[in-house]
């Protein structure tokens, strides 16, 4: 596995709409997941999914903690989450920053659903439907855009 590089922004894989995984390749592409996590764990990111390393795929990591920007930010294990979909979306929206491994050096005021229903499967193929609200919302939210091509900026207020 030679060693992934974040594309930045105006590499054209951001701008592309990832494909579905079949269950059949999930454990093909766990060291790519691996190597996924590793990287967004050397970069301190609270979450990176897979066309920010050129893997036009439906998958991404959400790995909420809390940090100076949002201190009371729950604790999770870096959680695997492969073709995942927003079930239902709250009309109230929430304010606040963001930044991206993208796109380093700048955050923006972004409004997103304050809570989420969605479903995803992990590497094992077992289908989970959970809700999310507040900053793990947020980077689920965050994260999807990043496989229908959008980023961050595209929703800056
Ligand atoms: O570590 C970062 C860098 S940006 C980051 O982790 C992105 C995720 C993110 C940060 C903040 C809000 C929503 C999503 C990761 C990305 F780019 F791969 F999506 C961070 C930024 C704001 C708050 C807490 C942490
Ligand atoms: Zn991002």
């Amino acid at each position: 596995m030679e060693t992934l590089t974040i594309a930045q922004l105006g590499n054209p894989i951001l701008r592309e709409h990832a494909s579905l995984i079949s269950a059949t390749q999930y454990q093909e592409f766990a060291p790519f997941f691996n190597a996924l996590q590793q990287k967004m764990l050397e970069h301190n990111g609270v979450g990176i999914a897979a066309p920010q390393v050129s893997e036009s795929i439906r998958a991404f990591i959400v790995a909420s903690r809390p940090n100076p920007r949002y201190p009371d930010a729950p604790m999770m294990e870096p959680t695997l989450m492969l073709n995942p979909e927003i079930t239902w979306a709250s009309e109230n929206m929430e304010k606040d920053w963001e930044g991206c491994l993208s796109i380093p050096g700048i955050r923006a005021l972004v409004s997103r659903h304050s809570h989420i229903e969605v479903r995803y499967d992990t590497l094992e193929g077992k289908e989970v439907k959970t809700q999310m609200e507040g900053f793990i919302a947020r980077i689920f939210q965050h994260e999807l855009d990043h496989l229908n091509g959008l980023v961050f900026l595209d929703r800056a207020d």
